[in-house]
Formats: C-alpha cells, structure tokens, sequence
C-alpha cells in the first residue's frame, strides 16, 4: 500500500526516540525562537520553522519515494508541499507543529573552536538553518526528515537560515547520485524553491578567475528536505563531551550519556546489545564507528569525491556522507585537490584518511567521560583510536586493489601509476573506467590525459610498461575471465561522476525556470555505473574541457549556503 495523502504519512510518524532526549528548558513554548542565543543545556531546541514563500516544486527523488512507499503524486499534492516547505501550519496529528534543531560543538581537523559561535562560548553553534520535522517509522526503519534552509534557529549565529537554489540542487542531486554511487549518505526527498523570496549571498563575476568572492548576488531561495537514520554528527557528542568534560552543569554527564545511549539506539542499535553495561556499550561504539568511517573514506576516494569541509560537526555518526556543501568530484587527478577555496590542504582529496583521524579522535575524546571510573574499558578506548591508521589503510588498500581489479594490492605498481598518473594530468574517473575494459593497449587509456602526456614519448613508453605489469598482475588467460574481472571492475569504477561543470548550468537552468537538465542529471546520475546512450556518453563521460579550468564556481567554490 503506498502513502497517497499526509494523513497517511502522519499515522506513520513516531517521535519515541527523539522524546526522550532533554529539550533546552530556556525554550519558548511556541517554537518562535528565530534569533541568536545561547543555549546552555539540552540536546535540541523546539522550533517552528519558517515556510518559503509560494513555494513551487522543482523534483523529489523517485526513487527514495519508492523505496519509502511515498506515491509520486504526494510530491505536489498541497499539503505535502506545505509540510516540506516550511508551513506546519496545517499539520494533521500526531504531527508535531514544531520542528526541532540541534547544538553542536565544532573542531577542524582535531583542534576545538569557540569563535565560530557569536557568543564565543560554544553555546550559540548548531543547526543554523536546518530543522528536523519528522521521525517516521516506515516498514520497519527509522527516518528522520529534516528541511535544510527551513528558517532560522537560535544557532543562526546571525544569518538568514536560507539556503539557495543553487546550493539546494547541487546537495539535492548530489545526495541521490552517492547513494546510487553505493557509498553512505543521507538521502533526497524533495525540492521546493520560491520565485519571489530572495536572498544575498557572495559569489563571483562570471567567468572570473577570482579564489574569493567578488560581487554579492541575488538568488532565489529553497528548501532540500533531507533524510537519514539521524543527523547526530561528531560535532553534537563532541558538545556534551566538552560540557561533561568541563562540568558546565550539574546535568552535564547525565545528558552526555543520554546522547551516547541515543546514538547506538539510533544507529548502532543491530551491533550493540541492549543489556551490555554502559562502559562496553562505548567500547564497542568507537570500534563500530570507526569501522564505518573508515569505510566511508575509503569509498569517498573510490569515487573521486572530496568532502571539502570535514570539521567534526560534518561528521555523521552513522558514519554516511552528511553536509554536500563545498565538496566536489574530481576531474583531474590530483592528490591534493580541494574545491574549496576556505579549506585548506588538511581537507584535500587524499588526506581524507587523515581529516577522518582527526575527527574520529574528537569522537573518542567525547566519550572518555563516561569511562572516568573504568580504568580497563578508557584503556580498551584508547586502543581503538590508536588503531584507527592501521584501519584505515587496511581499507584504503582493499579499496584501490578492487579498483585496480586485483587480487592482492601491490603497493610498487600502485605508487607508479600514482606517479604517472600525476605527471600526465589523467582524468581520475575516465582513467579507470577505462582500465577497467581491460585494454589490449594503452591507445583507449589516451582518452583520459589532460594536456601533453599523448606527445610525450618517454612518458608513453612507461605507460606501456605500466599496463604490461598490471596484465601479468591481473592474470587473466581466457576471454570469459577477462570479461568476469572487466565487470567487476566496472562495478568500483564509475563511469559518471557529479562534476562540477555539469551541476553548473544545470542550476542556472533552474534559475530560470528550465529544469530539463537538473531532470537529465537527476536520471544519469542515479545510474553511475551503467552503460547509457551514445548521446548521454557524449555529454557526461569526457574530458573537462580546458577552458573551464580555474574558473571560479565551476573549479573551486568559495561559499556553499
Ligand atoms: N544561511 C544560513 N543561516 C543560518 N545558519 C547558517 C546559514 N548558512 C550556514 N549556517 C550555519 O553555519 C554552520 C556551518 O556551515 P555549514 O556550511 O557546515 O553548514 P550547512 O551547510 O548549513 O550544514 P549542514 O549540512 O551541516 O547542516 C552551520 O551551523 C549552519 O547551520
Ligand atoms: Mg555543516
């Protein structure tokens, strides 16, 4: 039976487990709390958010509506489109009138911060503008449902707790196409945006070259209504860990531990027994966290993916992708590629090992307050962090043998093909697409150089060598084994990726009104592995062409909201 009305979609709601967290006392008891100020205690806030205005509708991922069991026609029926634009008004029951947003601490790359609140306490950093609406149990799974640019919150730190189009479809597309992409992540459902709500937002001239922004520009607003088991980030656990850590209050340690319960409940609940004491329950939350993180990362360069922000606040607990703000799909590859101008090299595409290291300490460091009195299990605690390189790599080189379609990893070949790979500017995804035809020759390989490398006979000469080494390696003698690895590879290897230059004109399209090509992405996109059309080939699987190199907005981006 699929859900055709939101009356419907209300019998399914089921707030037990966010019920049993601790609201901010200081709270208003209408959920009109729409500016900044601290919030000293408490795991949310109860907040109203705040509707677009005539709101239209843009998409909603048919697929995650299949899954859900959503009919398609719920997506534009109006008080669907009401409840996921912002209006609670009309809400039937048990529908909670009030959305809720959530405190979170902030590290970059293990080191805490304080400035980035306005209150430089700590107290004032959250979920600015993104709102929980709902937690729903649908056959059998928990899903929260949460409105990214729904309004401002007491954590809005000042700003207009809206997100724009161009954001909106660029997090909206990206979300569906990482999770055909078989990597974690929290999903799509719908895409709302107005025609006549505005906002300001810095960004560049066109065509410029500019790192920083240059003009300030009007767009259009929208909402993204996201979905995931929880939006519990390393960054909110982080929170009630310093809080703990620091006894800010005298319930501090108590709703540190409410939080940690509330975390394996929601998203540990299968590999965590209920009955266990406290203090193992911890142990085994780090070790299971760690397990997915590391996975995740590992995936994430599989892919070409670089999240571009991986503060801990970014860093979902579950341990899928969260956050599509300046991330990219990288085009050429480069080991140090990082779209965003505001983030440093610490977040750059191959030190996202070490970027989750990091965060996964802070994690760690959360949690210690709660083994203050068992010596052994704070031990075991420090063991698992200790391991986490170790991991790490044990992934990082289960991942790139797959990707080189071998059966044990060979760390030389690895290194030269980094190297060559590097020296002759390859496109990353084109390249192993590519190596995974299992090519007679290096002639197809071609097709994924930037550049000169085609002229460059020395370089040439040791791609030769290079795939005469990876063939002994591989080791296939007949034309049905060949054709067995060649499908296999073919299932790590992408041959469509996200890039930034599509996502480009696809939201200016949408700017005026043309949702053909954001429709066209949504479709190919949602299909990364597969074999499309010659037309769709044509268009998304080629070299980024030269002229949009360095260009601002489409190369790197400076501000993601
Ligand atoms: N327009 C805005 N209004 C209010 N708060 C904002 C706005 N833009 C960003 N923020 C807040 O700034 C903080 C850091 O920004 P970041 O880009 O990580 O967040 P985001 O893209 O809104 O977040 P996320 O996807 O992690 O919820 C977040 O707390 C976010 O809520
Ligand atoms: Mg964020």
């Amino acid at each position: 039976m699929k859900v055709k009305t939101l009356d419907e979609l209300s019998k399914l709601a089921d707030y037990s487990l966010v019920d049993t967290l601790t609201p901010d006392p200081d709270a208003t008891h209408d959920g009109v709390d729409h500016y900044p100020r601290e919030v000293f205690s408490g795991h949310y806030v109860p907040v109203k958010p705040t509707p677009i205005e005539n709101p239209t509708y843009i998409a909603h991922s048919k697929q995650f509506f299949e899954e859900l069991g959503f009919d398609d026609d719920l997506a534009t029926s109006e008080d669907f489109m009401k409840m996921f634009s912002g209006d609670s008004s009309g809400f039937p029951e048990p529908l909670k009138k009030q959305g809720w947003a959530t405190g979170y601490a902030l590290s970059i790359y293990g080191t805490e911060y304080y400035e980035q609140c306005p209150f430089r306490t700590g107290n004032g950093y959250g979920d600015g503008r993104a709102v929980s609406i709902l937690e729903a149990v649908i056959n059998g799974k928990r899903w929260e449902m949460q409105l990214k640019g729904g309004g401002r919150t007491p954590y809005c730190r000042g700003a207009d707790g809206r997100a724009v189009l161009r954001s909106s479809i660029r997090e909206f597309l990206a979300q569906e196409h990482m999770h055909a992409l078989g990597v974690p992540t929290s999903r799509s459902l719908t895409l709302y945006t107005s025609k006549t709500e505005k906002v300001r937002r810095p960004w560049f001239r066109n065509g410029s070259y500019s790192r920083d922004p240059e003009v300030m520009i009007e767009e259009d607003v929208a909402i993204t209504t996201r979905v995931a088991p929880s939006f519990l980030r390393v960054g909110q656990v982080e929170l009630f860990g310093r809080r703990a850590r620091k006894k800010e209050h005298t319930r501090a340690m108590e709703e540190l531990e409410q939080i940690v319960l509330h975390v394996i409940e929601r998203e540990y609940k299968d590999e965590i027994e209920e009955s266990l004491p406290l203090e193992q329950k911890v142990v085994l939350l780090a070790k299971a966290f760690q397990n997915r993180l590391t996975s995740l990362v590992a995936d994430w360069i599989r892919i070409g993916y670089c999240q571009g922000n991986f503060n801990s606040d970014n860093t979902a607990v579950g341990g899928f992708t969260l956050d599509y703000g300046p991330f990219g799909f990288m085009d050429m590859f480069d080991p140090r590629y990082q779209p965003w101008t505001g983030g440093g090299a610490h977040f750059s595409f191959l030190n996202q090992p070490q970027a989750a290291e990091r965060n996964f300490g802070m994690f760690i460091a959360a949690l210690k307050p709660l083994l203050d009195a068992d010596k052994e299990a704070g031990q075991q605690l420090e063991m698992i962090e200790k391991q986490f390189p170790r991991v790490m790599q044990g992934k990082m080189i289960k991942m790139w043998g797959a990707k080189l379609g071998l059966e044990h990893f060979d760390a030389e070949l690895f290194n030269d093909l980094v190297t060559l790979m590097v020296e002759s500017s390859v496109d990353y995804t084109i390249f192993f697409r590519e190596l995974s035809n299992i090519p007679e020759d290096i002639s197809t390989l071609k097709k994924s150089f930037y550049g000169d490398a085609n002229y460059n006979e020395k370089l040439l000469v040791r791609w030769i060598e290079w795939l005469e080494r990876w063939k002994t390696l591989i080791d296939v003698k007949t034309v049905p084994e060949r054709e067995k690895l060649s499908q296999k590879m073919k299932k790590v290897n992408p041959k469509y990726t996200l890039r930034e230059w599509f996502l480009v004109p696809a939201y200016q399209a949408a700017q005026r009104e043309d949702y053909t090509l954001m429709h066209e992405l949504l479709e190919v996109m949602n299909n990364p592995y597969a074999e499309l059309s010659k037309e769709m080939e044509e268009k998304y699987y080629r070299l980024k062409p030269d002229e949009l190199f360095r260009v601002a907005g489409i190369s790197h981006v400076s501000c993601s909201s």
